[in-house]
């Protein structure tokens, strides 16, 4: 099966392009307001406009209301919803109510939490397993954090499903060998900043992938 990769928290034409011409096969644009990446929806609408058909558009969000997640999937164009932090009855009315392709994403720290996996199988189309962030930390996701891979050996998926927290282009290579992950997900590691993407590391992330 190919490897897929996403690129997360886009927010320029530049590194959206470099994205793209490099052959991530999704984008991701968040829309939580506390985020050094969130969105306005005019920002949305101007990048979505450049991403060619082949490529999905996936929207980034915290238990969202149905009044942001229109807003934004009209903006944005959204193939796809990711939600954090999101109830698998909220996510499974989200999936009935936009007819789009829904992500859970499952905070993991240790493997007790992979158990919440399967409580999506019939709410989600796809696990996005991320690293846990402290209670304290103001984002659930986007922070470089990284789980034990091992975890995720012999773990039974209960849905097609994406591995992301604390990826780089230094280490994604070892990542998919250690959890045989046919898609991955990476934001902070391709940055130069928080919020601040880098073409460059968006190249060498791809091309390590590309090299696979
Ligand atoms: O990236 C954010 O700012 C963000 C904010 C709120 C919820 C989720 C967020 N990011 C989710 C992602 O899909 C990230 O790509 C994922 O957490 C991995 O991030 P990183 O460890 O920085 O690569």
């Amino acid at each position: 099966m190919p490897l897929t990769a996403k690129i997360c928290g886009l927010s320029t034409p530049a590194t959206l392009d470099a994205a793209v011409s490099h052959g991530a096969a999704q984008v991701g644009f968040v829309f939580f307001a506390p985020s050094p990446r969130n969105l306005a929806l005019d920002r949305a609408s101007g990048l979505a406009h450049r991403v060619p058909a082949q490529v999905r558009k996936v929207g980034v969000f915290v238990d969202p209301d149905d009044a942001l997640l229109d807003a934004a999937i009209a903006a944005g164009r959204l193939d796809a919803i990711q939600l954090h932090k999101t109830a698998p009855d909220r996510v499974a009315a989200i999936r009935a109510r936009t007819r789009r392709e829904v992500w859970a994403a499952i905070a993991v720290k240790t493997r007790a939490d992979l158990a919440m996996a399967s409580r999506f199988a019939q709410a989600a189309d796809r696990i996005l397993y991320d690293a846990k962030t402290p209670d304290s930390a103001a984002l659930p996701g986007g922070m470089g954090l990284r789980f034990d891979w091992t975890l995720l050996q012999g773990h039974s998926h209960p849905l097609p499903w994406s591995l992301s927290g604390g990826l780089t282009p230094d280490n994604v290579v070892e990542a998919v060998r250690v959890t045989g992950a046919t898609s991955v997900d990476v934001s902070s590691g391709v940055e130069s900043a928080p919020g601040i993407k880098n073409v460059d590391k968006i190249a060498a992330f791809l091309k390590a992938l590309a090299a696979l």
